[in-house]
C-alpha cells in the first residue's frame, strides 16, 4: 500500500468534539440545538443512516426529534408536519430522509423546509447560494468530502479535480466547492466516453456514481487524492464504494475507505450545519 488512508471516523471525532463544545455553549444560554429527522417508509438502508444521525446528535448534545411515518403517509400530511417544525423555535434543522415513497414529490418537500433550517442544503435557494458564492448551508456529503481533502494538508489551488457523477446532492455541489477552492474541475458522468482519459490526469478524484469498481488502479495518477462517495452493497452484504480500493491504494497518494470515509463525515457536517443554524438563531 502506497496510499495514506484518510480516516473519516477520526476526522469526524475531531470535528464532533468541536460540535459538542458549541452545542454545550448554546445549551448553557438556553438554546439547545435541535435537529428534526423525518423518515417515511421502511427502506432498510435509510433506517440505518437515520439511526446513525440520531445517535450522532445524542453523542454531541444536539437534541434530536425523530419522526417515523408509514410509507402511505400523504404528501399533504408530510408538508403539514414540515410547516409545524418550521414554526417550532426549538427546532433548528429539518432533515427529510431521501428517497421518499413514489407518491410524494421530493422537490415540493425540500422547498417546504424553511431555508434557515435547510441543514441538508438541498433547497433551490441553498443551491443558488452555493452557486453565487454566498453563505448558506452546503450539502453535507460534498462539504464533508472537502474536509477530507483538506485533511491531507495538500493545497487544492491549481490542482486538477475530476468529479465522477453529476447528481444534485453530490456531483454538482462538489464541483462548485472545488471550483471555489480554485481547483480546475472536470465533471464526468455516465455519458463520458473514456472516463480513464480524464481521471488519469486528476490530482483529486471524487467518485460519486453508485457503482462498484468504477475507478480502478489503471485509471489513477500516482499520488492522487481519491475520495470515494459510493455506497454499494456486495452480494455478501458488505459495503463497498465506487473505487476498487485494493487496487487503487497501491497507486494513489491518499484514499478514503468505505465504510469509515465519507459516510461518517456526511453526518458530521449535518451536525455542523445544525449548530450553525442554532447559533444564527441565538444571535438574533
Ligand atoms: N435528506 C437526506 N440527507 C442525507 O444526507 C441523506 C439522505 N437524505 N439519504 C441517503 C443519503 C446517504 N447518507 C448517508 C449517511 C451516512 C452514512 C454512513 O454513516 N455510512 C457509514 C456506514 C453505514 C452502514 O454500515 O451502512 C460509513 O460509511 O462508514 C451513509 C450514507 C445520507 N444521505
Amino acid at each position: 500500500m502506497t496510499a495514506q488512508l484518510i480516516d473519516g471516523n477520526a476526522l469526524s471525532r475531531q470535528l464532533r468534539s468541536e460540535v459538542a463544545q458549541r452545542a454545550a455553549a448554546l445549551t448553557a444560554r438556553g438554546h439547545q440545538p435541535g435537529l428534526a429527522v423525518i423518515l417515511v417508509g421502511e427502506d432498510p438502508a435509510s433506517a440505518v443512516y437515520v439511526r446513525n444521525k440520531v445517535k450522532a446528535c445524542e453523542d454531541s448534545g444536539v437534541r434530536s426529534i425523530f419522526e417515523k411515518y408509514d410509507a402511505d403517509l400523504s404528501e399533504a400530511a408530510l408538508l403539514a408536519r414540515i410547516e409545524a417544525l418550521n414554526a417550532d423555535p426549538t427546532v433548528h434543522g429539518i432533515l427529510v430522509q431521501m428517497p421518499l415513497p413514489k407518491h410524494i414529490d421530493p422537490h415540493k418537500v425540500i422547498e417546504a423546509i424553511a431555508t434557515s433550517k435547510d441543514v441538508d442544503g438541498y433547497s433551490v435557494l441553498s443551491a443558488g447560494e452555493l452557486m453565487a458564492g454566498l453563505d448558506g448551508f452546503r450539502p453535507c456529503t460534498p462539504y464533508g468530502s472537502m474536509k477530507l481533502i483538506e485533511s491531507t494538508g495538500q493545497s487544492i489551488k491549481g490542482k486538477h479535480a475530476v468529479v465522477i457523477g453529476r447528481s444534485n446532492t453530490v456531483g454538482k455541489p462538489m464541483a462548485l466547492l472545488l471550483l471555489q477552492a480554485n481547483a480546475t474541475v472536470t465533471v464526468t458522468h455516465s455519458g463520458t466516453p473514456d472516463l480513464g482519459y480524464h481521471t488519469r490526469q486528476a490530482d483529486i478524484v471524487v467518485a460519486a456514481v453508485g457503482r462498484a469498481n468504477t475507478l480502478t488502479a489503471d485509471m489513477v495518477k500516482p499520488g492522487a487524492i481519491v475520495i470515494d462517495v459510493g455506497i454499494n452493497r456486495k452480494a455478501d452484504g458488505k459495503l463497498c464504494g465506487d473505487v476498487d480500493f485494493d487496487g487503487v491504494k497501491e497507486v494513489a497518494g491518499w484514499i478514503t475507505p468505505v465504510p469509515g470515509g465519507v459516510g461518517p463525515m456526511t453526518i458530521t457536517m449535518l451536525l455542523v450545519n445544525t449548530i450553525e443554524a442554532a447559533e444564527r438563531t441565538a444571535a438574533r
